[in-house]
């Protein structure tokens, strides 16, 4: 059976894995590999995937492989599997910041590399995962490459030059919508609400005004303009929210994760 491996088994990895077998891959199909052995033995018990001990022996059996380390991992991690990687095989860079020509310089020969760049909804099914794609891939590699990302979410081909905006906008903005949920729940529970119900109320709250973005299509300031009755209270909310620098301090999270990058 042709398998999907995961050098490096931490959260990102974790959140692919639960997705792909939430979304009926079988996890015979799924191998990993970890620095420490702990991570893997959890990952066995609850997805029933195969775990190995070394990262060359998910080189040499599987012919899609993630590297999902860190992005400072990448040159110790290359310089293991290089020679172990078969000429066919697909690697999935997803390591922020880490580019694709940098990485076919690591390997020093013709590799098939993906840059991938997807966030942790992907394990239920809600994931964005934003692909490039190198010159040595052929159009039916992409679109398996872009139908295992559709099956945990949805996938967005993008020009390379364009996923470090990626990264920081769809990789790490969930960590921006859970610090918005939280403090929206803590608001309501400063006026009695039970911490549960809140967490429930704020995040459908925000996953419902997500789905309408993307359903209706509609510009995002004319759906707020509909929230807001005259005279009413969210408009005073709104403007409290201007007032603190809201748009500004989500820029300003953008600008420092680019800066992080080297923009
Ligand atoms: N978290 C996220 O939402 C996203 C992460 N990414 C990218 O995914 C990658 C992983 O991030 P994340 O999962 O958050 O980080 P983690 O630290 O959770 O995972 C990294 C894993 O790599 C393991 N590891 C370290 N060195 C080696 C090695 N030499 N061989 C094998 N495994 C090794 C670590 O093992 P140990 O158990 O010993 O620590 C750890 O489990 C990063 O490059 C990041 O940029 C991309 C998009 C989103
Ligand atoms: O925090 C990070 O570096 C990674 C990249 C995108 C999301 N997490």
């Amino acid at each position: 059976m042709k398998k999907i491996g995961f050098i490096g088994s931490g959260n990102m990895a974790e959140a692919i894995i639960g997705g792909m077998v939430k979304a009926g891959h079988l996890p015979e199909q799924i191998v990993a590999s970890n620095r420490s052995w702990d991570k893997l033995q959890l990952l066995e018990e609850t997805y029933g995937i195969q775990t190995v001990e070394s990262n060359q022996d998910i080189a040499t059996l599987c012919e899609i492989v993630f590297l999902s380390v860190t992005p400072d991992k990448y040159p110790a991690v290359i310089e293991e599997i290089r020679d172990s990687i078969q000429d066919e095989t697909l690697i999935i860079l997803i390591a922020g910041g880490q580019g694709i020509a940098e990485n076919e310089a690591r390997f020093g020969r013709k590799v098939k590399l993906v840059k991938a760049m997807p966030n942790t909804p992907v394990l239920v099914g809600e994931g964005l995962t934003s692909l490039s794609f190198n010159s040595f891939i052929s159009e039916e590699e992409k679109q398996r490459v872009v139908e295992l990302f559709n099956s945990i979410g949805k996938a967005e081909v993008i020009e390379e030059k364009l996923m470090d905006t990626a990264s920081a906008v769809g990789g790490s903005s969930p960590a921006f919508m859970y610090m918005y949920i939280e403090a929206l729940a803590d608001a309501a529970v400063l006026y009695g609400m039970p911490r549960e119900k809140a967490y429930n109320i704020a995040a459908q709250a925000a996953l419902g005004a997500a789905k309408m973005v993307l359903e209706t299509g509609e510009h995002p300031a004319k759906l707020k303009d509909e929230v807001c009755s005259p005279n009413g209270t969210t408009i005073q909310s709104v403007a409290s929210l201007e007032t603190s620098g809201f748009r500004d301090a989500i820029i300003q999270a953008v600008r420092s994760n680019m800066e992080k990058m080297g923009h």
